[in-house]
């Protein structure tokens, strides 16, 4: 039986008056591939830093490999890239991956050629000695990417990843998510874009801080007239 990872249950976050997050229930299991989709604003960041345990919830629980967040402990299994990169751009690609490679325990020669495995997958090989200020917004991103998987977590959770990542490595970054999930990986991913959550195995829709719906792509389309999973955006019904 599949184990959940994660359990989100009544979950709210304000920040003052503002309520971004409203009454959030929802469970991921292990080795999914989960898309939290939504337009701009609608609070598919602020969820993802509850699960991350970067943020705390106003109300609710959420749970992460059982343990109530935040949580240091869960900290070493978990990956996270955020939206903005946290690089230190002065250094090189390799250097930073060092660093944070060190950050989480690695060392020597299985450093070493982790760092060479990352930077194959997000296709740096080439930029690794670079400094990092040289790099592309779109090469950032992927050395983003190469530090959130670096330490191999069992959670990984990702902010609208391949933003500014052309198609063809796109399709190869997917790859490795596919192979990550097959080793059992969890995936979360945040999207406002529908060609990527259809990638997912499940999607929960967000629209301003609320789920509307969550299932699978199939199903969601199901749910609709036209096939087209937008369609849910605007009828008022909620259907979770
Ligand atoms: N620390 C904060 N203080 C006040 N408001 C916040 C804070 N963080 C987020 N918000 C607000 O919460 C709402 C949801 O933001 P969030 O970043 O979660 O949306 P999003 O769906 O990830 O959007 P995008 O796709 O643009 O990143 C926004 O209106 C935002 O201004």
């Amino acid at each position: 039986m599949m184990e959940n990872v994660i359990n989100i249950q009544n979950v709210d976050r304000s920040f003052g008056k503002k309520s971004v997050l409203k009454n959030i229930s929802m469970t991921i299991g292990e080795g999914e591939i989960f898309g939290i989709l939504g337009p701009s604003g609608s609070g598919k960041t602020t969820l993802i830093k509850l699960i991350a345990g970067i943020d705390q919830s106003s109300k609710g629980n959420v749970t992460v490999f059982q343990q109530s967040m935040p949580n240091f402990t869960v900290l070493p299994q978990v990956g996270y890239m955020g939206q903005s990169d946290a690089l230190y751009i002065d250094l090189s690609g390799y250097d930073n991956l060092a660093f944070f490679g060190a950050l989480y325990g690695l060392k020597g020669k299985n450093l070493k050629n982790r760092i060479q495995e990352v930077a194959s997958i997000v296709g740096l090989d080439d930029a690794l000695k670079k400094e990092v200020n040289q790099y592309s917004g779109g090469m950032k991103k992927r050395l983003s990417l190469a530090i959130a998987i670096l330490h191999k977590p069992s959670l990984l959770i990702l902010d609208e990843p391949t933003v500014g990542i052309d198609p063809v490595l796109r399709k190869q970054i997917w790859k490795q998510f596919t192979e990550m999930k097959e080793q059992g990986t969890t995936i979360i991913i945040t999207t406002h874009i529908m060609e990527e959550a259809e990638k997912c195995e499940r999607v929960g829709l967000i629209r301003e801080g609320e789920l509307i719906a969550l299932d699978t792509i199939e199903n969601l389309k199901a749910k609709t007239t036209s096939g087209k999973i937008e369609e849910l955006y605007f009828e008022n019904e909620v259907i979770v």
